[in-house]
């Protein structure tokens, strides 16, 4: 018999703030050396419960707690947050909440000095870790001045020096390049592996992290355990469907195809994926969905020239980057962690100056406007949603540009109040920020840029952290943003994303551009994808399963009849 490490009994958590229930009635046992997958809707209690296990509820976050939970045996009213930090080590979703030392050496040392350890030890600990996520180089630098994914892969390797009992991941892959991705997944199954540690995961990325072994997964909807079984199991059922939460790709293109998916087919990992039963329906499903074809006129908008930028002397993070981007376009900009892209998108906001080149909008030199005559014109919306909120309420941050360029009231609400609903945000209008999900944090910003009505809109991860239903809500409202002539640049790690909704993809590695072409051919060159930590669709793979041998045209057609299938939510 294992042992149980974790265990919710009859458990509710109320917040301090709320009227009613986060969670309610949770009854769940994870063992010894388990692998737990957390999937749910935005907002549904997925951090909270994350948050109680490692103590933040109800320690830091105020609020009634009924029931019972148990971490290792013992109760955890009865414990503190510091006992629990020593049997718990979690990666938070905001990476920017956790980070104690200066430097990322520092950082990632400071669970060891906790435990004693000699000087030597640690660097030779420090040193490996470092090396695990890539970060070998910047031990030195500061946590300021690393690019949001950067962030990520520091938080990773903190906790992977931490000896715990039980590792807990919220959103790990959010800002992650799919490479890193696939790599972060690795490595947590390899520790999990050779500790025996128990690891529970909260991610809306299921397919990433179904790349490796889960034993279970957790379903939550509403605060409550909707479901709890095997992968492969959960996979043959209608379950995820019905909350609108995205099932693997290649799973979803064989329902639509009509297969009748068991767990015998072993759905759970592409790789065991049995379709031999079924390749007939998926070709004959191929063979039946067209595909529209829709050509527009472009004229380029915002053309940058031969762009270089350092943040420090001697050092090139941008190198010679020209591109034009034209009105009514929808781009993604791609790449590795620390490539530039974000860079990128302060130089065209004016945030940082270009040390050489010029940046043009609509024929006019911008290059030497203010953030504040840009910003009439390019709206941006940051990767870390806490990087932008002022305010203490929902409804004022969205109207706050409108109110700093002295919209008449009237006006302001009417338009505020249009913006909240697109962003599923209307009925919490009258809430204060600190009462929302990351998740809805992040369609707060989204909120309060669309409202001002950009000419160019540049969106730095818009779906990092949301359900699908959110994600479908957000890119449609673009879409139609774009069919009136509104030009959108999207920076994204979702290779999903790129292939769905930007025909053309700019990707950027090391500072410079090293392709601009269509995003389906991007995703189709080796020598890209390795250079710039990307990664094939699992959809190519289901393809050639299928014996389909266009798997371009085939990943094509999902797209469309995916598309058709979630519009019809709305
Ligand atoms: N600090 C807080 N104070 C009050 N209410 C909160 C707080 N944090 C979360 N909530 C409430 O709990 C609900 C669930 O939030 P939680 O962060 O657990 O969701 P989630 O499933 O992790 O969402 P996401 O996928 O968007 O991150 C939110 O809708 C919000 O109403
Ligand atoms: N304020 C800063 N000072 C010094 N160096 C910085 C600063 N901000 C970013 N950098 C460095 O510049 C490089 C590019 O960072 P940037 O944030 O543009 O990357 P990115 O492509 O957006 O990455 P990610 O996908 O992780 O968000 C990184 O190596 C980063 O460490």
């Amino acid at each position: 018999m294992k042992k149980t490490v974790i265990e919710f009994t009859n458990y509710s958590f109320t917040y301090r703030s709320q009227a009613t229930p986060t969670l309610h009635g949770i009854n769940l046992k994870i063992y010894e050396g388990e692998k737990v997958l957390i999937v749910g809707p935005s907002g549904s209690g997925k951090s909270t419960i994350g948050h109680c296990i490692n103590g933040l509820v109800p320690f830091s976050y105020k609020g009634n707690v009924m029931g019972s939970l148990t971490i290792m045996g013992k109760e955890t009213k009865e414990m503190d947050i510091f006992s629990l930090s020593k049997m718990v080590g979690t990666v938070l979703q905001d990476p920017d909440g956790q980070f104690i030392g200066l430097s990322v050496g520092e950082d990632i040392a400071f669970s060891l000095e906790n435990d004693n350890t000699t000087h030597k030890q640690m660097l030779e600990t420090v040193n490996e870790v470092s090396k695990m996520v890539g970060m070998e180089g910047y031990l030195q630098s500061s946590i300021h001045e690393l690019s949001g994914g950067q962030k990520q892969r520091v938080s990773l390797a903190g906790v992977m020096v931490d000896k715990v009992d039980i590792l807990l991941f919220d959103e790990p892959l959010a800002n992650l390049d799919p490479a890193t991705g696939k790599h972060a997944i690795d490595l947590i199954d390899r520790i999990q592996q050779e500790t025996n540690t128990t690891v529970v995961i909260i991610e809306h990325r299921l397919e990433d992290v179904l790349y490796r072994h889960v034993d279970r997964i957790i379903v939550v909807d509403e605060g409550q355990i909707v479901a709890d079984m095997k992968p492969d199991e959960l996979l043959s059922k209608s379950i995820l469907d019905e909350r609108q939460i995205r099932e693997p790709l290649y799973v979803k293109a064989a329902k639509y195809a009509g297969c009748r998916i068991t767990e015998e087919m072993k759905p759970a990992l592409l790789e065991t994926f049995d379709v031999s039963e079924c390749k007939k329906q998926i070709n004959e499903w191929y063979e039946k969905v067209t595909i529209p074809h829709a050509k527009q006129e472009y004229q380029p908008l915002l053309e940058l020239h031969n762009i270089s930028f350092g943040y420090q002397q001697g050092v090139e993070t941008i190198r010679n980057v020209s591109f034009s981007i034209h009105k009514g376009e929808m781009v993604s900009i791609v790449g590795k962690n620390g490539a530039g892209k974000s860079t990128l998108t302060k130089l065209i906001c004016g945030f940082e100056k270009p040390s050489s080149g010029k940046i043009m909008f609509a024929g006019k030199d911008i290059t030497d406007d203010t953030i504040k005559e840009r910003s009439l014109r390019i709206g941006m919306v940051m990767q870390n949603p806490n990087h932008m909120i002022s305010k203490h309420m929902i409804y004022d941050e969205v109207a706050l540009g409108l109110v700093n360029r002295g919209v008449p009231e009237e006006e302001i609400k009417e338009r505020v109040e249009k913006t909240l609903k697109v962003c599923g945000l209307y009925p919490f209008r009258n809430w204060p920020i600190s009462a929302l999900s990351f998740g809805q944090k992040k369609r707060v910003t989204i909120a309060s840029i669309l409202v001002l009505e950009p000419e160019v809109i540049i969106l730095d991860e818009p779906t990092a952290g949301q359900d699908l239903r959110h994600y479908t809500e957000i890119m449609e409202f673009l879409v139609e943003l774009q069919y009136q002539g509104v030009t959108i640049i999207l920076i994204t790690h979702d290779m999903h994303l790129m292939l769905e909704y930007t025909p053309r993809a700019i990707v950027i590695a090391g500072g410079e551009k090293i392709a601009d072409q269509s995003a389906a051919s991007v995703l189709t060159d080796y020598e890209i994808i390795q250079k710039a930590n990307l990664k094939e669709t699992s959809l190519f793979e289901l393809a050639k399963k299928a014996g389909i041998t266009e798997p371009i045209d085939f990943i094509e057609r999902f797209i469309v009849y995916d598309k058709e299938v979630r519009q019809t939510w709305q």
